[in-house]
């Protein structure tokens, strides 16, 4: 009998109707990776940011037919990597599983699904190229609770991060290329990455420093002598001071100084609310209004072969290392 290889692939999940928006969003602010507070204190306040956040948030998923397509994306992923892994003739039955963090399938659907496959073997692979704790710690930490609670005791490997992956840097160099080759105005690339709380990367966290490294290998992988290239965050959300430069500061900035935009979500490989709404509506609106010349949004790599290729073979070396 062949082996059975398990590999989990996490995302945050989004609201896939109206419905769903406030729950979903109890959810995030009540993960203790997004709000620092002990119980019942956190409860309370992720049911007060939820309920005055519910508005905003329908208004923005309403722009992209009222869901995110996060999942049925990711589920192209997912497919699209079980083929990238069978192609490599490892001699291992594979099947490729999705868990969200903060909407379905949750952790808890998704181990139950794992233990029905009874795997010997699982790999887990985080669909956020930089880790962080709001994100990678925060879904992984779940799924072993959830693992523990599905009894699930197969030897268990994680891939925690891959910032500078080769198929990764590949696919955004090949769709930046794509998009730079589209525009004449001396041009400026915005690498945009969901922004965090200063105080999250003051703790230690190293999203910043591994967002800045994907930037830097694409930007060396596009081979544009002279590229002038920044990394700035979006997605700000309360009052509270984040990481800068800010994604609007950039473009109003470009706008002063006449130059044509081409925006790359380099953290993001799918695309959702933060790249359909944000990027494609709110920013390039704020672009023509401060008179950006230009405005490009590269696509997210979505099922690029180049990336779904790089993560396979992250998934053939994790497997040939020992499980922790
Ligand atoms: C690299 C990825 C992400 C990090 C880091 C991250 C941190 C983070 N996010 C919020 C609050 C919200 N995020 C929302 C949507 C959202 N966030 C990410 C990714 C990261 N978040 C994705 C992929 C999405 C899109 C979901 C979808 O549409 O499918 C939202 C909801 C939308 C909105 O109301 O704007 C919130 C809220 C915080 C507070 C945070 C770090 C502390
Ligand atoms: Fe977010
Ligand atoms: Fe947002």
């Amino acid at each position: 009998m062949t082996r059975k290889l398990a590999v989990v692939l996490f995302n945050l999940g989004g609201p896939d109707s109206a419905a769903a928006v406030k729950p979903f969003l109890f959810n995030l602010f009540s993960d203790p990776a997004i709000i620092r507070l002990p119980q019942p204190l956190r409860w309370l306040v992720a049911k007060l940011i939820a309920g005055r956040r519910t508005k905003t948030a329908i208004e923005i998923y309403n722009r992209i037919g009222g869901r995110s397509p996060i999942l049925p994306l990711t589920q192209d992923q997912a497919c699209a990597l079980e083929q990238a892994i069978e192609g490599l003739g490892l001699g291992v039955t594979v099947k490729t599983f999705i868990a969200m963090r903060y909407w379905h399938p949750r952790a808890a659907e998704t181990a139950a699904a794992v233990a029905a496959f009874a795997p010997d073997d699982i790999v887990l692979l985080p669909l956020y190229p930089q880790f962080s704790t709001t994100t990678t710690q925060s879904s992984l930490q779940e799924w072993h609770l959830a693992a523990a609670k599905a009894g699930i005791a197969a030897p268990t490997r994680v891939i925690e991060s891959y910032p500078t992956d080769q198929g990764l840097i590949q696919a955004q160099a090949l769709l930046l290329g794509k998009a730079l080759d589209e525009v004449r105005s001396p041009v400026r690339v915005l690498f945009s990455a969901h922004g965090l709380p200063q105080k999250v990367i003051d703790a230690g966290d190293p999203y910043q420093r591994q967002v800045q490294q994907t930037a830097e290998a694409v930007a060396r992988a596009v081979s544009r002598p002279g590229l002038d290239w920044v990394v700035s965050y979006q997605s700000r959300v309360g009052p509270m001071e984040w990481i800068k430069p800010y994604t609007e500061a950039e473009i109003r900035r470009a706008g002063s100084e006449g130059i044509a935009l081409v925006v790359l979500p380099i953290a993001f490989v799918s695309e959702h609310s933060e790249t359909l709404v944000e990027l494609d509506i709110e920013y390039r609106h704020l672009a023509e209004t401060c008179g950006v010349p230009a405005y490009i949004r590269v696509p997210a790599v979505g099922t690029e072969p180049a990336f779904i290729a790089g993560l396979a073979r992250l998934v053939e070396t994790r497997l040939a290392t020992p499980a922790e």
